[in-house]
């Protein structure tokens, strides 16, 4: 291995390091401006045919979160949900420093571009806003639920066209090191990665 390749590695090995870090373990600070334009240039990094950027993100914090913990309520008491189960999903909404909604705009009629090539845009771009926190420090999770589909979260969040795909928990991890171990290594490479036309 040569000495020029050596921060390429120590790149790669952070990122093979990326783990989910849940809204229970994250404390302030959140990413700041500055550390969320990086996020947001690296997920506009990920492939994107004919650019169609097809991924919007909607940042709730400060007083925005508990707008946002009383639709979660809201929606789990439609949802037949106790007054206890109400008060944890608030709770979800509350707990991390930075939420980031995660929507898709897909264009279904596209002459060029299927709404398949579209999702993978979305999935590489948040993919890449994820990795980008962990290697500035941070702890995020994508988090979803039944409350993607109840109506008045979705009338709340999405513009016409859009779909809710879910939330980013984001903030610093609170949990140890040893706590926080990465799950690449669970999943077979093999499976993933296999020969063609042999
Ligand atoms: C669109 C999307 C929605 C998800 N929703 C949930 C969810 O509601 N609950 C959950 O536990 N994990 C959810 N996950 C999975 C976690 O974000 C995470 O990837 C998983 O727990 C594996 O952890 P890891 O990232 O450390 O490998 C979702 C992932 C994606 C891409």
């Amino acid at each position: 291995m040569d000495a020029a390749s050596a921060p390429a590695l120590q790149a790669l090995q952070a990122l093979l390091g990326r783990y989910s870090v849940g809204p229970k373990h994250l404390v302030e600070p959140g990413p700041n401006d500055e550390q969320l334009a990086l996020m947001v240039q690296a997920a506009l990094r990920a492939p994107d045919h004919a650019e169609l950027m097809p991924l919007r993100l909607k940042l709730v914090r400060g007083a925005a979160r508990q707008r946002m913990a009383e639709l979660f309520a809201a929606a789990a008491r439609a949802a037949g949900k106790d007054e206890a189960g109400a008060a944890l999903d608030a709770e979800r909404a509350l707990r991390p420093p930075l939420t980031v909604a995660v929507l898709a705009r897909i264009d279904m009629g596209h002459p060029l571009v299927p709404a398949h090539e579209q999702w993978a845009a979305v999935g590489g771009a948040l993919s890449n806003f994820l990795t980008a926190a962990h290697l500035l420090g941070f702890g995020g999770k994508m988090l979803s639920g039944a409350k993607v589909r109840d109506a008045s979260i979705q009338a709340a969040f999405c513009a016409p066209g859009e779909t809710l795909l879910g939330w980013i928990a984001l903030g610093t991890p609170k949990i140890s090191s040893a706590k926080s171990t990465p799950r690449a290594t669970r999943k077979p490479e093999a499976l993933a990665l296999q020969e063609w036309g042999r």
